[in-house]
């Protein structure tokens, strides 16, 4: 068992969380994001070209790794929802994560990434934590949750996060410091190897809980709360001055209002995002992005950032179910 600290990169707004993870012999240090929508481990390396890796990025050099193993044959390629890419060729090498360290835990070692990740001079790669069955390398390889999960007393990783401050994914057990009242747990169903769930029902700021089913998955790699249009529309049709900005694709906000806060039920407990968390950044000195956003076309609602840093959440993969707890 063991914590690791996530930071928020650009903690203005928090956009990602990233975690320390070491990789090969000598260790080899990279910031990743740590993501639950996702189940690849991959990293910048020394095989990316330099022109998409901005100045002092960590990488990963397999040549400077006396563990590394190349797989030969074996490749990986991504694209996730916001159309950001990547891919390359894959490694075996030793992985820790505070104390649990993993031995040949496969390493995708990115070839090539797309503008997004290029520009992204915080992150040098991700760490999926979805389930097994999302990983997009050929054959396929097991995530570092999937590896690690023999080795824990419990097995189970919480996601505490922060807004603008450092939090902790823990592995293995449960920190009763890190939340206030019960840990209220539903089924989970990895219908697209997510950590997908029911939420119950949603209530906006002190108005009545509306009992509508609302199909979600707990995203840590999402910045945002992406839900159905129409219960966006409600949320905003409750702050004055909010409009739907053609220009930016998104819900903005005059800054100088605090949103109500929006609450979502696991059974009949009431988990509460408060509006003060609702600021995901200033477009001008007046107007600001909501944190609440449409889902589009999605078939699920996406619980990212915004809700999880309100909550305490237990990924467990013994049933598999998901717990959540105020803090
Ligand atoms: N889009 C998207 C997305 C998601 N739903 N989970 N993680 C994502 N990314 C991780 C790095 C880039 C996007």
């Amino acid at each position: 068992r063991d914590t690791v600290v996530a930071n928020p990169a650009y903690s203005y707004y928090d956009k990602e969380y990233l975690c320390a993870v070491k990789i090969g012999t000598p260790p080899q240090t990279l910031p990743l994001d740590f993501d639950t929508g996702s189940a690849d481990l991959w990293v910048f390396s020394s095989e990316t070209p330099s022109s998409y890796v901005s100045t002092g990025k960590a990488i990963y050099t397999p040549s400077k790794s006396s563990t590394a193993k190349l797989v030969t044959g074996s490749t990986w390629a991504l694209t996730y929802g916001d159309g950001s890419s990547s891919s390359g060729d894959v490694y075996t090498d030793n992985v820790t994560i505070g104390s649990l360290k993993v031995a040949a835990q496969a390493v995708e070692a990115a070839q090539k990434v797309s503008s997004q990740f290029a520009a992204d001079t915080a992150l040098s790669g991700l760490l999926g934590l979805a389930f097994g069955t999302a990983n997009q390398a050929k054959p396929r390889v097991k995530t570092f949750f999937d590896n690690i999960r023999p080795a824990l007393p419990l097995p189970i990783f919480t996601v505490n996060l922060k807004k603008g401050a450092p939090g902790s994914f823990n592995f293995g057990y449960i920190d009763s410091t890190q939340y206030t009242g019960a840990i209220t747990y539903t089924p989970v169903t990895p219908r697209y190897s997510l950590w997908e769930f029911g939420v119950s029902g949603f209530s906006i700021g002190q108005g009545a809980k509306n009992s509508t089913i609302i199909d979600a998955v707990a995203d840590t790699g999402t910045s945002l709360l992406l839900l159905p249009i129409s219960i966006v529309k409600a949320y905003y049709a409750q702050i004055a001055g909010s409009s739907y900005s053609t220009n930016y694709g998104a819900y903005v906000y005059p800054c100088s209002i605090t949103p109500p806060d929006f609450n979502f039920y696991i059974g009949s407990a009431k988990q509460t995002v408060p509006g003060r968390y609702m600021n995901y950044g200033y477009i001008s000195n007046t107007q600001c992005y909501g944190g609440i956003q449409s889902q589009g076309t999605l078939m699920f609602s996406l619980f990212g950032d915004i809700a999880l840093k309100a909550q305490f959440v237990v990924f467990d993969a013994s049933v598999p179910r998901i717990g959540w707890a105020n803090k």
